[in-house]
C-alpha cells in the first residue's frame, strides 16, 4: 500500500500574524518547523483578496524549504502568472468566492472544462503536477480525467461539517460518497488527494482509504498548535493517520 503523504497548510499561521499587521508568527518559521517535525510538503493558498497568504509568503517558502509545495489558487490568469514564476512543485487549483468564510465546495470543473484545459495543461508544460480541488462525484472525476490534470484532491469539507455539527446519517452518506469518489478517481488514473476541515479523527478515519496518497491539513493543525505545540499537533496527526492506514482495506 503506498504511503499516505501528510501535507501540511500553513494559511492560518499567516491568519494569525495578519491580525495586527506585523512580520509574526511567520508562516514560513511554521513551515520549517513542520517539516522538521515530519511534513511531507506544505500547502498554502494565495487567495486573490490576500486574506492570510501574501505574495512574498509564497516566494518566501518556494526559496526556503526543502519539501515540496503545494500552491493553492484559483485559475485566474493573474495566479498563473505567479505560479509560472514561482515554478512550486506542485499547483491545486481551487474555487474562491470573495464573502466566503473558508472553501466551499469543489471547483466546478464540469463548467470549466474547456477553459481548464489550456490552463491546466501549461502548468503540466512548466513542470508543475496539477491537481483539481474537487467534490468526489464521478462528472467532477470524469471532468478531472478529461481536462488531462494527473491529481484531484476531493474535498472532505461536506464530511467534515457533518461529523462536526454531530449529523451522523449526513456524515456516513458524505463518507460513502468521499469512499466510491476516492475509488473511481484511482480507476480513473488520478493520483487521489483528500483536503479540507480534518482532525486527528476524521484524518484517521480517510486514511483507512487506501488509494488516497495524500492529506492536506491546516486549520485544526494550527488551531491544536496553540495548545501543544506544531510539532507535536504534527506527531499526534502522523499516530492517527498511521492508525487509519493500519486499518485500510
Ligand atoms: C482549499 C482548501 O481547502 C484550503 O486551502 C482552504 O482553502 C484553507 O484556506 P481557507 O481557510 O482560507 O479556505
Ligand atoms: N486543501 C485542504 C487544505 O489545504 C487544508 O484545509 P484545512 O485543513 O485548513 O481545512
Amino acid at each position: 500500500m503506498p504511503p499516505l503523504r501528510l501535507g501540511v497548510n500553513v494559511d492560518h499561521v499567516a491568519t494569525l500574524r495578519n491580525a495586527r499587521g506585523g512580520p509574526r508568527p511567520d508562516p514560513l518559521r511554521a513551515a520549517l518547523l513542520a517539516i522538521e517535525a515530519g511534513a511531507d510538503g506544505i500547502t498554502a493558498h494565495l487567495r486573490e483578496d490576500r486574506r492570510h497568504i501574501h505574495d512574498d509568503d509564497m516566494a518566501r517558502l518556494k526559496a526556503q524549504i526543502t519539501k515540496p509545495l503545494n500552491f493553492e489558487m484559483a485559475a485566474t490568469e493573474q495566479m498563473l502568472d505567479i505560479a509560472l514564476a514561482i515554478k512550486p512543485h506542485a499547483v491545486c487549483l481551487v474555487p474562491e468566492k470573495r464573502t466566503e468564510r473558508t472553501t466551499e465546495g469543489g471547483l466546478d470543473v464540469v463548467a470549466a472544462h474547456d477553459y481548464l484545459i489550456p490552463f491546466v495543461a501549461e502548468l503540466v508544460r512548466a513542470g508543475v503536477r496539477v491537481s483539481l480541488f474537487i467534490e468526489p462525484s464521478a462528472e467532477a472525476i470524469e471532468a478531472a480525467a478529461s481536462i488531462k490534470a494527473p491529481v484531484v484532491e476531493l474535498h472532505t469539507g461536506a464530511w467534515c461539517h457533518a461529523l462536526e455539527v454531530g449529523d451522523t446519517a449526513l456524515a456516513e452518506r458524505e463518507f460513502e460518497r468521499l469512499k466510491l469518489g476516492t475509488a473511481y478517481a484511482a480507476e480513473k488514473g488520478r493520483e487521489v488527494h483528500a483536503g479540507h476541515g480534518l482532525d486527528y479523527e476524521s484524518a484517521r478515519r480517510i486514511a483507512s482509504l487506501p488509494q488516497i496518497v495524500e492529506l492536506n491539513i491546516g486549520h485544526f493543525l494550527i488551531g491544536e498548535a496553540v495548545f501543544v505545540g506544531l510539532a507535536e499537533a504534527i506527531r499526534l496527526m502522523r499516530v492517527a493517520m498511521d492508525a487509519g492506514r493500519s486499518e485500510a482495506g
